[in-house]
């Protein structure tokens, strides 16, 4: 059934597990996480970026929207990473019961009043709201004390920031990065950083920039004839030491995007006289499924729905 994030995410952190939300940008993925959800009695969160709405428009948003209503699991349809107050009005208009507004690059000030005033608009039609604070950058250990206050998200500042803006949960960045390149080895996680943040602010965290990158689908995704550089993601075990310390939704899309090509590329590198797309996609569908089963799996959220 169709759910506010909020109702999704509440639970979650007041249970100590995550939930998944693992972006869509076509059927099959859409498919293959509702599949998974249902499958593993998982809440999940569709999430879209405004390059997923701008790729699949309306036969996106429609398909997106109509399944998670027929789901047997809850569902939130959520505009990730929402760069301005249009966009967000777009999302509320398709039908979204979560939004992101990440105003996190501008001044706090700034921030502050982008997402009131989204907050406003999506509170008056029963939709929650996901705010930013803090520059997500994988760091170094080493880097200098200020530099990473300069980056991360200070705790202080956190809770003023949710006090003012009436957000619901907050995206905080403490060590992790987006793309399939989080560092050299294991990212530093600032789990004290986290600590801190859970203890001011009682709203459900979002981690970003949360995949795995596992060795074992990278070499599947060269071995298919994919070229990627060194990659490197986040460590299973700080996933499970953030979800204990407040972390309530976790974004994965780096994870499902290798899994998915590196399919495609292996079915049809194996099958050259192939041209049925169902005969290519459909293996790359169910690699998608089996990554977000595992996530569920790490994140706790199996048999929670
Ligand atoms: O934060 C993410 C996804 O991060 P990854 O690149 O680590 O999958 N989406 O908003
Ligand atoms: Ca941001
Ligand atoms: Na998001
Ligand atoms: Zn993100």
């Amino acid at each position: 059934m169709l759910v506010t994030g909020l109702e999704i995410l509440r639970k979650a952190r007041a249970e100590g597990y995550g939930v998944g939300a693992f972006n869509t940008n076509n059927m099959e993925f859409t498919q293959a996480i509702l599949e998974a959800a249902e499958e593993m009695k998982s809440p999940v969160i569709l999430a879209l970026s405004e390059g997923a709405m701008k790729y699949g428009g309306r036969a996106l948003t429609r398909m997106v929207v109509a399944l998670a209503q027929e789901a047997r699991v809850p569902v939130a349809v959520h505009l990730d990473h929402g760069s301005s107050y249009e966009s967000v009005l777009k999302a509320l208009r398709e039908g979204f019961t979560s939004v992101m507004i990440d105003k996190s690059h501008e001044d706090f000030e700034t921030n502050v009043r982008e997402t009131k005033r989204v907050v406003e608009a999506a509170h008056a039609v029963g939709v929650t709201v996901e705010a930013e604070l803090g520059r997500l950058a994988g760091i170094e250990e080493h880097v200098a004390v200020d530099e990473k206050d300069a980056l991360l998200t200070n705790p202080e500042e956190a809770r003023i920031f949710m006090e003012r803006t009436g957000a619901d949960y907050l995206a905080v960045a403490i060590g992790t990065s987006h793309g399939a390149y989080k560092g050299k080895g294991r990212p530093f996680i600032d789990h004290p950083r986290l600590a801190r943040i859970a203890e001011l602010v009682p709203a459900p965290l979002v981690l970003h920039g949360a995949s795995a990158v596992p060795q074992e689908l990278v070499e599947r995704f060269r071995a298919a004839g994919g070229e990627i550089g060194e990659a490197s993601g986040i460590h299973p075990e700080d996933i499970k030491k953030a979800i204990s310390l407040g972390i309530a939704k976790i974004n994965t899309d780096t994870d499902l995007r290798l899994a998915f090509t590196a399919l495609v590329r292996e079915t049809l590198g194996k099958n050259p006289k192939e041209f049925d797309p169902r005969k290519y996609l459909g293996p790359a569908r169910e690699a998608v499924k089996e990554v977000v089963k595992s996530r569920m799996e790490l994140f706790g959220s199996v048999g929670r729905a």
